[in-house]
């Protein structure tokens, strides 16, 4: 078997109730609960990818969006190369609230470069208060990948972990850290290239 080329640490972030635990079960257990319970603190999953011919390990961390239920906030944030901002299309509040988890991003996050994705949720639902041309605009402002989805129908999940991924990947300094410079490419196939390890970056805590 493939080694593992790189461990990634990618958090799960937004509102209470906009479907972050259900994305994660949906992406790593093809499975919906409707009635998905709260999380509290944090839960964390362990899937491995195929990302071009390379086995990347990705530990998704999902945190709770009650107030109450996060504690140790920092740790979460810390050593992750990728974020996942989740609202909800049927419920602006979830949208309006987006600016203050990106100021927590930005205070606790480690790495500058960590890769951004906004994830409006939820798009079975008929009801809309967000449409998708907003979502697009604050994504476009604050320079993060969008898409919507539902965790329930499945609609694009695995399309937004396959795209944050890549990004990852592709982006230098960010996972190769420097122990890792050994020449390693995405696409490479022989087994030298593929015995390059994860480094620095995928602490877990
Ligand atoms: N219709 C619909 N319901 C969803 C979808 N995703 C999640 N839900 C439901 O929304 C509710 C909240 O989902 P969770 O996954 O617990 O939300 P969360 O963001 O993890 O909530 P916290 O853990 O409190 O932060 C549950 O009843 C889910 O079944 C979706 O795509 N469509």
């Amino acid at each position: 078997m493939d080694d593992v080329i790189a461990t990634l640490k990618i958090l799960i972030i937004g509102e209470a109730g906009v479907g972050k635990s259900s994305l994660l079960l949906r992406f790593t257990d093809d499975q919906f609960d409707p009635e998905q319970s709260a999380t509290i603190g944090v839960d964390f999953k362990i899937k491995t990818v195929n990302v071009e011919g390379n086995r990347v390990k990705l530990a998704i961390w999902d945190t709770a969006g009650q107030e109450r239920f996060r504690t140790l906030t920092p740790s979460y944030y810390r050593g992750a190369q990728g974020v996942i901002l989740v609202y909800d299309t049927s419920k602006r509040t979830s949208f309006d609230k987006l600016e203050n988890w990106l100021t927590e991003l930005r205070t606790y996050c480690t790495k500058r470069d960590v890769i951004k994705m906004l994830v409006g949720n939820k798009i079975d639902k008929d009801q809309r208060e967000v449409d998708t041309l907003t979502g697009t605009n604050f994504a476009r402002r604050y320079q993060m990948l969008f898409t919507e989805c539902s965790a329930k129908t499945c609609d694009h999940v695995q399309d937004a972990f396959d795209e944050l991924v890549h990004k990852i990947i592709q982006t230098p300094g960010l996972w190769d850290t420097e122990k890792s410079n050994s020449g390693l490419k995405i696409g490479e196939r022989d087994g030298e290239a593929k015995a390059s390890s994860c480094y620095g970056g995928c602490s877990l805590i």
